[in-house]
C-alpha cells in the first residue's frame, strides 16, 4: 500500500491525525517537523530563530526526500511545506496527498497560547494566518488527491473518513 500524506494549514491537525490515523492503521507515523527536530536536536523554533527560515526549508525539503521513498507509512507535513515547487512534486510521487482544510477561525482557536509556531508570533495572529492561507490555498488545493473539510470534524471522524478510502 502506498503512503497516505497530510497536508494542510497549521493546526488543521496534521500531526494529531497522522498519530492516531497510525494507531487505528498500524502503518508507521513520520512527521517532518519531528524528523527535523530530532535530527538537528533542537526545536524548530530555535532553528527559525538562529538560522532563519529559509534554512528550516532546506532542511524540510531534505526530511521529505527521505520520506518520499518509504511505503505504506502516513506521513504528516509542516504547512509550509507546499512553498517550493520541488517539494510539491515530491508530494504528489510520494503518495496519497490529503489535504486537511481549515478556517482562520478554527486555526486561532486551536492555537490559542501556542509558541511553538514562529510564523505565528507576531501581535495580529488573524490576519497573519489568512495572509498565509491566501498564499498558499491554491497550492494546497494543487497538491492534493483529496480534500477534508476538518473544522466540525473529530479526530475521530477524519481518521474513519481517510481509512474508507484504504479499505
Ligand atoms: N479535529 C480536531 N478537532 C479538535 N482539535 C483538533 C483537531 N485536530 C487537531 N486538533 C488540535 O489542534 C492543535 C493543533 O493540532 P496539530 O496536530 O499540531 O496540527 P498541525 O500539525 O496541522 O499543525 C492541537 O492542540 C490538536 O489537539
Ligand atoms: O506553516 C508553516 O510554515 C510551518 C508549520 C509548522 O508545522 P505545523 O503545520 O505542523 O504546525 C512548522 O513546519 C513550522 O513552524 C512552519
Ligand atoms: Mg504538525
Amino acid at each position: 500500500m502506498m503512503n497516505i500524506v497530510l497536508i494542510g494549514f497549521m493546526g488543521s491537525g496534521k500531526t494529531t491525525v497522522g498519530r492516531a490515523l497510525s494507531a487505528k492503521s498500524d502503518m508507521e507515523f513520520l512527521d517532518t517537523d519531528a524528523l527535523i527536530e530530532s535530527k538537528e536536536d533542537c526545536k524548530i523554533s530555535t532553528i527559525f530563530t538562529e538560522k532563519g527560515e529559509a534554512h528550516f526549508r532546506a532542511l524540510e525539503n531534505a526530511a521529505l526526500k527521505s520520506l518520499a521513498v518509504t511505503k505504506d507509512k502516513v506521513i504528516s507535513t509542516g504547512g509550509g511545506i507546499v512553498s517550493s515547487h520541488n517539494n510539491r512534486e515530491l508530494l504528489k510521487k510520494a503518495g496519497k496527498v490529503i489535504y486537511l482544510r481549515v478556517s482562520p477561525e478554527t486555526v486561532i482557536k486551536r492555537l490559542e497560547g501556542d509558541i511553538s509556531r514562529p510564523l505565528l508570533m507576531g501581535e495580529d495572529k488573524l490576519s497573519r494566518v489568512e495572509e498565509l492561507l491566501s498564499l498558499r490555498r491554491a497550492l494546497y488545493e494543487s497538491t492534493a488527491d483529496r480534500i477534508i473539510d476538518v473544522d466540525d470534524l473529530s479526530v475521530e471522524e477524519i481518521v474513519d473518513s481517510i481509512m474508507k478510502d484504504f479499505t
